[in-house]
């Protein structure tokens, strides 16, 4: 949609022929996203060749579980011209990679140049034209000031960060947090706690990415805390849903079967658990979450491990994570 209104022409690729038909007779897309009338200059196909074979301007957004066989799928229609865009917020489940990497693993003719899109910005609201705000990476600048160009509008400002890494890791991790914030708020547990999880869950995401080579700073960014802060705040997250629902007394199966929309987060814990223990990197929050979702650990249990910690120091985690990468 931003893009159509950016005055090109869009092809968005379905799998389903019905949602094919839906959205180029009826410019509708109920299941997805209803009440919402989609823009006359977007086709819907149903073909990949079709979608991708003439695109200066190349955006992916499959979850992240289907990111590869996506990426394999365009490589004979693409022209390697186009500015390779995603926009997912996950890890590959199987070997824990970023998206990019998967990406480029499939698309060598985008070695170096596929462009991260991340920051605080639920589709329900962008589709309304609300001020959204959005960042993108790329290694080179060239890349990313391309992607900015296509995307910028007076609703939607787009800023660029050379910090691939982190972009991309904080744009996957905060799912984790805004799973146990709607948790959090399923069990009742109030503002403080909310507030806890989201500061703490900061520190967890700073952790991870900076052993991974992200830069610091880039968590009190857009791919940051602005995600973390919409993730774990907005009615239409779909992580929080889905952690509130398990703070309920769901099941995740429950769970799972009622969104019938991806929740990257769930997923996203089991990589970060074992990311965190594969580079030693502190994750008690992931840790708890991991146990609940993957272990039955009852909600109230890994909140009371989260709370009885032994004492720590707030700052002198983050510090020293980056010090150690920094001797490297
Ligand atoms: N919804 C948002 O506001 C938003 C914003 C920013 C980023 N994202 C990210 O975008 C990604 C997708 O999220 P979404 O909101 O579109 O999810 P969604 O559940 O609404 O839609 C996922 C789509 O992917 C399709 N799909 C599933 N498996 C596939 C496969 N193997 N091959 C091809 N297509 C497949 C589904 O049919 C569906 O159309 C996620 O990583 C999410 O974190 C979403
Ligand atoms: O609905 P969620 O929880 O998948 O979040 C969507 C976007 O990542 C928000 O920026």
């Amino acid at each position: 949609s931003v893009l159509a209104d950016n005055g090109c022409k869009v092809n968005l690729w379905t799998r389903n022929p019905d949602q094919e038909e839906e959205i180029n007779t009826k410019r509708q897309n109920q299941r997805f996203l209803p009440d919402f009338t989609i823009h006359e200059a977007i086709h819907a196909t149903t073909s990949l060749a079709e979608a991708v074979e003439d695109a200066a301007f190349i955006l992916l957004a499959a979850p992240s579980s289907a990111m590869r066989d996506v990426a394999r799928s365009i490589k004979e229609f693409a022209s390697d011209k186009a500015v390779l865009v995603h926009a997912t917020k996950g890890f590959e489940p199987d070997t824990l990679q970023r998206m990019s990497a998967v990406i480029e693993e499939e698309l060598p003719a985008w070695k170096d140049r596929v462009v991260v899109l991340s920051g605080p910005s639920h589709a329900e609201e962008v589709s309304r034209k609300c001020p959204t705000t959005i960042v993108v990476a790329s290694r080179t600048a060239k890349e990313a000031e391309e992607a900015q160009d296509w995307l910028i509008n007076p609703y939607f400002r787009v800023y660029t960060n050379p910090d691939v890494i982190g972009v991309e890791v904080g744009g996957a991790l905060k799912n984790i947090i805004a799973l146990g914030a709607g948790l959090s708020d399923g069990l009742d547990f109030g503002d403080n706690a909310k507030a806890a999880l989201l500061t703490r869950g900061l520190a967890e995401i700073a952790r991870l990415g900076v052993s991974l080579g992200a830069n610091p700073l880039t968590f009190a960014g857009l791919a940051g805390v602005g995600d973390l802060v919409v993730t774990c705040t907005s009615r239409h997250s779909r992580n929080w849903r889905a952690g509130y629902m398990l703070g309920q007394g769901q099941t995740l199966d429950e769970v799972l079967s009622t969104m019938g929309m991806v929740v990257e987060g769930v997923k996203t814990t089991r990589a970060a658990y074992l990311l965190s223990r594969k580079h030693g990197v502190e994750m008690p929050i992931a840790e708890q979450l991991y146990q609940v979702l993957f272990e039955n650990k009852p909600p109230r249990e890994a909140v009371e491990a989260l709370m009885g910690r032994g004492r720590t120091n707030e700052m002198e985690e983050v510090a020293a994570e980056a010090a150690a990468n920094w001797k490297e």
